[in-house]
């Protein structure tokens, strides 16, 4: 049954689709199809090609318009394309039609995040959860191009693939495995709540951010570990806790899976467990990329995604990270007092501040992970917050300590 999770190689090269609606400018399909992009490099594939349509919605029968199908499938044709990849979920019937016409392996975006998640998931949690989750998603979907025997022939070179029959039997298998999976998914959350149990009671601190905004390098960088951190989107899977002291106060710090806009229900629903790091947390460091474009966008992603998953009433300290990427304020200049001022764009820090505006009480910090003076900054920032939580838990703590 592993078969039926990809083992073939991934095919190479690639194209994208993006929509954009009426509201959103040209500039916006570019973003969107620059972060598929980067998901779709993070999975070793080559992009030949990427095209975009404005819609008010998703065209029912093949996601974008008949026009825009017949140039896709003239390139792909032309460029001996092995998958295109749409950058919203699909349903099986878009799917159907989509392989029907193009002749080659449909991704959208939920399968793409799902098979990033299945390659760089390492406990046994993660993967059995990704597992779960990419089943989920493939039972409504199984089509010609998805079943077992082509899958096991090895990919995208065989066309036509098995019939209705041997495709009812992988839905059989399929349903099968997914209860086995569920199994053994309760299993391990048992021993996880046991053991979250037994590191008693320390203040519990939660990295949370967008996905490639710096988190685990600044849990390597706060706790001297060594997370893979790397300029790859979701290099980061498995949660990872470690015991942090600053100042003689020990707490737990743990780094986790990055979050995305669209990320797959499924995920999000089988990741619970893992976040629950987060959401026994008692306090959040959410890490935003100062440097990227979007920064607002993504910070408000992750914060639709806490409240999602229930851990929004939580104190949270905002780390704008990677300052060295932006440019430097500028000086306050003397000007010339009768000189026409041309309004200015406002600077990130600016852009930053103003996201914050309506909640003073939020604690902001700017930092680059890569500088040692910001990350004692942010060590200091950090003690305070622990401090109030590790005297809650142990008011006798002052009495004990010698100033
Ligand atoms: N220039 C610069 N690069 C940084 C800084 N902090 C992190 N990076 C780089 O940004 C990339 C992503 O960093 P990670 O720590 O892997 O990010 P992450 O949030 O853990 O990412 P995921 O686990 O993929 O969600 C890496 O290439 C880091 O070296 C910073 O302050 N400045
Ligand atoms: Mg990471």
């Amino acid at each position: 049954m592993d078969k039926l999770i990809s083992t073939a190689p991934v095919p190479l090269k690639a194209v994208l689709v993006a929509l954009i609606n009426k509201d959103q400018p040209p500039s916006k399909a570019e973003e969107f199809l620059d972060e598929l992009e980067f998901l779709a490099q993070t999975l070793g594939l080559e992009i030949k090609g990427k095209f975009s349509q404005r819609l008010p919605r998703p065209d029912t029968r093949s996601f974008v318009g008949k026009g825009k199908l017949e140039e896709i499938n003239t390139f792909v044709k032309a460029e001996e394309i092995d998958v295109v990849i749409f950058d919203d979920d699909l349903t099986p019937s878009q799917l159907r039609n989509l392989e029907n016409e193009l002749k080659v392996k449909i991704y959208d975006r939920s399968l793409l995040i799902l098979d990033i998640f299945l390659e760089r998931a390492q406990t046994s949690q993660a993967r059995t959860q990704v597992e779960l989750a990419r089943y989920e998603y493939l039972l409504p979907r199984l089509t010609r191009m998805w079943t077992h025997l082509e899958r096991q022939r090895g990919g995208t070179g065989t066309r036509g693939g098995a019939g209705e029959k041997e495709i009812e039997t992988d839905r059989r298998a399929i349903r099968d495995q997914i209860t086995v999976l569920k199994k053994r998914l309760e299993k391990i959350e048992k021993q996880g709540i046991t053991q979250r149990k037994a590191r008693g009671q320390l203040v519990r601190v939660s990295l949370v951010g967008y996905t490639n905004v710096g988190k685990s390098t600044i849990m390597n960088k706060l706790s001297k570990s060594d997370v893979l951190a790397e300029n790859k989107l979701f290099a980061t899977v498995d949660s990872t806790v470690r015991k942090v002291v600053i100042n003689d106060i020990p707490f737990l710090l743990s780094d986790t899976v990055g979050f995305i806009r669209k990320l797959p229900h499924a995920l999000i629903e089988s990741f619970k467990s893992t976040l629950d790091e987060v959401r026994e947390a008692d306090i959040l460091l959410h890490v935003v990329d100062i440097s990227h474009p979007s920064f607002e966008e993504h910070a408000k992603v992750v914060e639709a995604t806490l409240k999602e998953i229930g851990a929004d009433a939580k104190p949270v300290i905002t780390v704008f990270n990677k300052i060295d990427l932006i440019p430097e304020e500028p000086q306050e200049e003397t000007t010339d007092e009768f000189e026409i001022q041309e309004p200015v764009a406002p600077t990130p820090r600016e852009r930053a501040l103003a996201l914050y505006t309506e909640k003073p009480d939020t604690k902001l910090i700017f930092i680059s992970a890569t500088s040692k003076g910001d990350i004692s900054k942010l060590r200091e920032t950090l003690y305070k917050e622990v401090l109030e939580h590790h005297i809650s838990i142990y008011p006798n703590y002052l009495k004990n300590v010698n100033y």
